[in-house]
């Protein structure tokens, strides 16, 4: 007897054995498997439905959501929009797909050109577009594409300049990021001037070094250090209008770099929820609470409109 399994099935197979933590599928021949999910071996059978199963074991939720995408798309063979809106809720410790109409960015080759030559921001938007099925290239696969030069006063002028120049040149869809750090008692400096704050082609050691210069007289108290990231994300793509969002980061600066990961003034930003510098954190630990990740959280909100335009 062969179990026809409808998409609706598995997702209500999926939906049930997240929240149980049980792994509940009824292979092509009938048979229930009941399997703990997260020493599951979740195995495929091809079928004439063409399902077929992927060994995961011991997975991180991201790699569980990661293959419940997968399983969608094979499913029903079709990409992430049609499938996303009928998503029930799956709760997977700290990641959460609601059941509204959640659309994921549909992009026909499933590669996004990031308007950056920054490998720190690029690293981190290559873990978070992963998850979503799509491959990130940056400019630095694209030498012949120009500098853009940032005269823009403010993010978001910088982020349009970035995202549509790339996109005019290359008749694409761009996305581009204009991010920094602001600091109260400097007024908000380094700002738009993160990049520069210590000279035209300074490297992140020498912008830090400034910055710590710039509040050893004036900001000894930790009250006098606030500080939070900005991030400006513009998405531009021909005969489209721009999709421009943005995410803020609170911490304040600390006294001495710590930490090795991160990029830029990640070894100074104490982020005010845990303590901890964002050099100290890892990258899906950052990818969760950055500027960028909040404003990449904004930019899936608004994509599947812009995507109608
Ligand atoms: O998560 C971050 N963690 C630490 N530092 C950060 C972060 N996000 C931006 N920043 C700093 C780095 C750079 O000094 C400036 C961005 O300047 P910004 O012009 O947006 O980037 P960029 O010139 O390095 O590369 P590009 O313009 O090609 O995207 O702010
Ligand atoms: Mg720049």
């Amino acid at each position: 007897m062969t179990t026809k399994l409808y998409k609706h099935d598995i997702l209500d197979i999926f939906a049930y054995t997240l929240s149980t933590r049980q792994l509940r599928i009824e292979n092509i021949f009938g048979e229930q498997l009941e399997l703990p999910i997260y020493s599951v071996f979740f195995k495929y059978f091809p079928s004439e439905l063409g399902l077929k199963i992927v060994a995961v074991d011991e997975a991180s939720p991201s790699e569980i959501m990661t293959l419940f995408f997968q399983v969608l798309r094979d499913v029903t063979a079709k990409n992430y929009v049609e499938i996303i809106t009928d998503t029930l809720v799956v709760k997977l410790d700290d990641v959460e797909v609601h059941s509204e109409t959640l659309s994921l960015p549909v992009i026909s080759d499933k590669t996004l050109l990031i308007a950056t030559r920054n490998e720190g921001k690029t690293r981190e938007f290559k873990a978070m577009f992963s998850q979503l099925g799509y491959t990130v290239k940056n400019l630095n696969d694209f030498p012949e594409l120009p500098e853009v030069a940032e005269t823009g006063m403010t993010f978001e002028a910088n982020a349009r300049l970035k995202a549509k120049t790339i996109s005019e040149l290359t008749g694409e869809m761009v996305l581009a990021d204009d991010s920094g750090l602001m600091v109260d008692i400097l007024g908000g400096l380094p700002g738009v001037w993160s990049a520069r704050f210590a000279g035209d082609h300074a490297t992140d050691d020498e912008n830090n070094a400034k910055l710590l210069h710039e509040l050893a007289s004036t900001a000894v108290s930790p009250d006098k250090r606030k500080a939070k990231f900005h991030t400006t994300l513009v998405v531009a793509a021909p005969e489209k209008e721009p999709l421009v969002v943005e995410g803020e980061w609170f911490g304040e600066i600390g006294t001495i770099p710590k930490g090795d990961d991160g990029f830029g003034y990640d070894p100074l930003f104490i982020d005010e929820e845990t303590g901890r510098t964002a050099a100290q954190m890892s990258l899906s630990q950052k990818n969760k609470v950055s500027h960028r990740a909040r404003a990449l959280q904004n930019l899936l909100k608004k994509w599947p409109e812009w995507l109608k335009q």
